[in-house]
């Protein structure tokens, strides 16, 4: 690529970018959220065009004006959201754009065995005459990731794809790609993950603004090095612990929660939480307990209790139940055996908005659909207290509760955005949305917050200003619960961590036993930190 540059409206996002991609190479991009790499990889893969500036194959120069010219000189692209079709088969997915047919009638057979090559190949068992629809997150983005595969490519280009995977998917796709790099095929890889940079690619690229800062060898890079390059800055990596010099951990004060109750009238409880100081950890009432919980195959067995002040996390990759445990306290799927107890009142939640009405806030793992309003503003996603009442939007989403959210969470959490709260929240780049559907719950304050994945896709600038605004929220009395696949995560914040594996908890550990090589070990998993 030389001197590659695409606007959107008046805005420029890449200012001239060179790039070189060796065959049978991995070349990890990296950036903050809104540093521009999505787009500069679709402008790769032919889905946007760029104002100016020339991409060339083997050295032919080559104008890419659509995904099918991509496509057909081998450049494919794995989406960041998942693109697939939900009705189809995970057979018809895999082949998408490239049926097998004879006289206009696609070949079936033909269209089952290249999906069952291509999976054989990543060595997943996928149900190939199953709706994608009906499959886990992380399933559908195995779809995604083979039908790449199934077209041959010559360029294939990663966009975070290990975010929804399982270890042992992750570990697969490692081997994948390392074959592919066999083969001499060039790959690119976009990831907020250092490790993953360490472990898997043979060159990093860092884009800042729209602007190559950094391309060298990864065996010649520093992590600290790579994260300066992308923040423009030194980067305080705390150890885990509560900021006691700092009650508030340094943020703005909290959302409407601790000023008062919220306007919506929707939580009566969340104006009673105590004003700040630290974390009421281990001393509080028990504000959510689940005793014997089981929900479908999702899980079973299930005992946790959090109390006011106190962070639990439960760790599990993909198909260990943790989202689905905590997801389940906020009625997004039922809790079919044992209990779940709402401050002190047996609880049971058909749908979200029973949940939100008892004053819970959640943050699910698949904010696109789950969490996101599409065609509204930044400051009405960061605004809106609650899913139902958007339905209400004109009469209580006043411009000054946005305002005041805008104003309170935009720089906090470096949304990256045109700095303008009218700003339609799907022009924002994949990670800037999650930090305002993320703002959106830390700006309610309740006092029983669940949050999945509450890092994932969040650049490594933001995830400090998550984890102060998480322990913040602990340190004014919230009972809360995170589900995550990240380590990190867990090291960071939790007073005690569930380790989860096929839906059933099989540890826990607090204080200074909450080790990576602890929690891998239980998990099952591999260390690669
Ligand atoms: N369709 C669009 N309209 C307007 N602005 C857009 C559009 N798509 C992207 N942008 C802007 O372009 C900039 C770069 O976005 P991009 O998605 O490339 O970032 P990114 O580096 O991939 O971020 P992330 O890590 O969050 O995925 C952002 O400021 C974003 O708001």
């Amino acid at each position: 690529m030389r001197g590659i540059r695409k606007s959107f409206g008046d805005v420029e996002v890449l200012h001239g970018v060179d790039l070189d991609a060796a065959p049978g190479s991995v070349l990890a991009l990296l950036g903050e959220n809104g540093a521009g790499k999505s787009t500069l990889v679709r402008v790769i893969a032919g889905d946007l065009h760029p104002d100016a500036g020339e991409i060339a194959l083997d050295g032919t120069p080559h104008d890419i004006r659509d995904v099918a010219t991509a496509r057909r000189l081998g450049i494919r692209l794995i989406y960041q959201e998942i693109s697939d079709a939900p009705p189809l088969t995970v057979a018809e997915n895999i082949v998408l754009g490239a049926w097998p047919t004879r006289r206009g009638f696609v070949r079936n057979g033909e269209t089952r065995a290249t999906a069952r090559r291509v999976l054989g190949e990543l060595g997943v068992d996928l149900p190939l005459d199953s709706p994608v629809g009906s499959l886990r997150l992380g399933e559908r983005q195995t779809v995604e990731i083979a039908r790449a595969l199934a077209g041959q490519g010559r360029c294939l280009i990663f966009d975070e794809p290990t975010a929804a995977l399982s270890d042992a998917e992750t570990e697969r796709l490692f081997e994948v790609i390392n074959g592919l790099r066999g083969r001499g095929v060039s790959i690119l890889y976009i990831t907020h993950r250092l490790d993953e940079v360490f472990r898997l690619a043979d060159e990093v690229c860092v884009l800042r603004d729209g602007h190559i800062v950094l391309h060298d060898k990864v065996s010649a890079v520093g992590k600290d090095q790579v994260v300066e390059a992308m923040v423009g800055r030194t980067v305080e990596r705390r150890r885990r612990g509560r900021d006691l010099t700092a009650p508030d951990g340094g943020l703005p004060a909290a959302g409407p929660a601790a000023q008062g109750p919220p306007s919506d009238g929707g939580s009566p409880a969340s104006g009673e939480l105590p004003a700040g100081g630290d974390s009421a950890a281990g001393g509080g009432p028990v504000l959510v307990e689940l005793a014997g919980a089981r929900s479908g195959d999702a899980f079973a067995d299930v005992d946790l209790a959090v109390r006011a002040g106190e962070i639990v996390t439960l760790y599990g990759k993909v198909g260990s139940g943790a989202s689905e445990v905590a997801e389940a306290i906020f009625g997004m799927h039922p809790v079919d055996g044992g209990t779940l107890t709402v401050e002190g009142r047996r609880a049971r939640f058909r749908h979200p908005a029973d949940a939100i009405a008892a004053g819970i806030g959640c943050l699910p793992g698949d904010r696109q659909r789950e969490a996101m309003f599409r065609s509204r503003s930044v400051a009405e996603n960061l605004a809106a207290p609650t899913w139902r009442s958007i339905a209400r939007a004109g009469t209580f989403l006043t411009r000054r509760s946005e305002a005041v959210a805008y104003g309170r969470w935009h720089d906090t959490l470096r949304i990256r955005s045109r700095n303008d709260p009218e700003q339609q929240i799907w022009t924002l780049s994949g990670g800037n949305q999650q930090k305002v559907v993320l703002g959106r719950w830390l700006e309610r304050g309740s006092r029983i917050l669940v949050l999945v994945e509450p890092t994932r896709g969040v650049d490594v600038g933001a995830r400090q200003e998550i984890y102060r605004a998480i322990r913040s929220l602990a340190g004014r009395g919230s009972a809360i619960v995170v589900a995550t696949s990240d380590y990190e995560d867990v090291v960071e914040l939790a007073d005690r961590a569930i380790v989860m594996v096929r839906g059933r908890t099989v540890a826990e550990f607090t204080g200074d036993a909450i080790t990576v090589e602890a929690l891998t070990q239980a998990a099952g998993g591999v260390i690669n930190a």
